[in-house]
């Protein structure tokens, strides 16, 4: 009989995890599910299950990458949250099996996961796709996704300037208040964004709250919010005017209202990128459209479990 799961919950998690260390991973996984080899990655685009009375999903994320021995599945609930409301809007567990056996190994706590590998996959587009010299950084947005991006890329990148916008003052100021450098707080997202040389936007909004019209040539966009089919956080002008790169092809045709409602084309994959078929367009406006995979999951899940194991003196 197999040993029951460990748990290792949020404070672990973040002290076992950092950018840095995760960043290497995380392209590599890129490259390697971009490949399409079975036997490297085998990852389905994530199940939805509509949660109709709150307002939100259960997303369920498999992945397999065989050669590196490693299977995990997340499962993360998002829902649309009104103004005001208390509640989360994402909460995430990843479990960890034993491909041979089939048991659960680790339960963890996705919460920290989600945060960090979500901003680091978004440094990685900046870092492959904004324009040389970079000097301002905006953010749209003010919770648990704009907090990771904030740390993510003030560390990763010299920014001169970083301003942020929130839908209310409230959320700009509670933002503020919790980083630790220096921000712009902004009154609306167009004079956050005009003159930017990279955007991320991590809203809750199912409509667009950036305008193409208001984005300088040129520039880099990581968007990471907006997860369905009909929700949208860019409009028409900004999709169809920029390169548009995506984590997964399949999931953005199949979950992304900013793809499939612009009709704007994929142009590649980031792992594409990275692996070298695909060219990076810096000198072009670009858009990184975010929306999050299994795979990235399971190789920050499989760093969090053998770091606590050898902190365990385990095996
Ligand atoms: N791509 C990925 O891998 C990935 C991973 C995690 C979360 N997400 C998505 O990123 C977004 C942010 O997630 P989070 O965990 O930071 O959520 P959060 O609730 O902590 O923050 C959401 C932010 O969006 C703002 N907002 C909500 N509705 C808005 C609207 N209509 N207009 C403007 N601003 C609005 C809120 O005020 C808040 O600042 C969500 O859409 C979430 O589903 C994507
Ligand atoms: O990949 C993820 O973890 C996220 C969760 C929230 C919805 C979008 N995708």
């Amino acid at each position: 009989m197999a040993a029951p799961p460990v748990v290792i919950w949020e404070r672990e998690v973040q002290q076992l995890l950092s950018p840095a260390d995760l960043i290497p991973r995380l392209e590599d996984a890129l490259g390697k599910f971009s490949r399409r080899d079975a036997a490297e990655v085998l990852q389905p685009v994530r199940t939805a299950v509509p949660l109709q009375k709150h307002g939100g999903f259960m997303g369920l994320m498999p992945t397999y990458m065989e050669k590196d021995g490693v299977l995990s599945t997340k499962f993360v609930c998002f829902y649309k949250r009104e103004e005001g409301s208390t509640l989360p809007a994402v909460q995430a567990t990843v479990v960890l099996l034993d491909p041979e056996y089939g048991n659960v190994k680790a339960v963890m706590d996705g919460e920290v996961i989600t945060a960090m590998r979500t901003a680091a996959v978004s440094a990685i587009s900046a870092k492959l796709l904004m324009p040389p010299q970079a000097e301002v950084l905006a953010i749209l947005g003010t919770g648990k996704q704009a907090l990771s991006h904030y740390r993510v890329f003030t560390e990763m990148f010299l920014f001169k300037e970083v301003r942020v916008w929130s839908r209310t003052k409230q959320g700009a100021a509670r933002f503020i208040r919790s980083i630790d450098g220096p921000v712009q707080g902004c009154s609306s997202a167009e004079e956050a964004v005009r003159g930017a040389d990279v955007i991320v936007t991590v809203t809750g909004s199912t409509q667009p709250v950036l305008f193409g019209q208001w984005v300088k040539a040129g520039a880099h966009v990581a968007a990471v919010g907006a997860c369905r089919p009909d929700w949208r956080e860019l409009d028409d002008v900004l999709m169809k005017e920029a390169v548009v790169y995506a984590d997964s092809r399949e999931g953005a045709m199949l979950e992304s209202g900013d793809v499939i409602l612009s009709g704007a084309e994929v142009f590649a994959e980031l792992g594409d990128v990275i692996n070298g078929t695909k060219a990076a367009h810096r000198e072009k406006t670009t858009v990184f459209k975010s929306l999050g995979m299994g795979v990235e999951d399971a190789v920050s899940a499989q760093l969090v479990f053998d770091r606590w194991k050898a902190k365990a003196g385990k095996f």
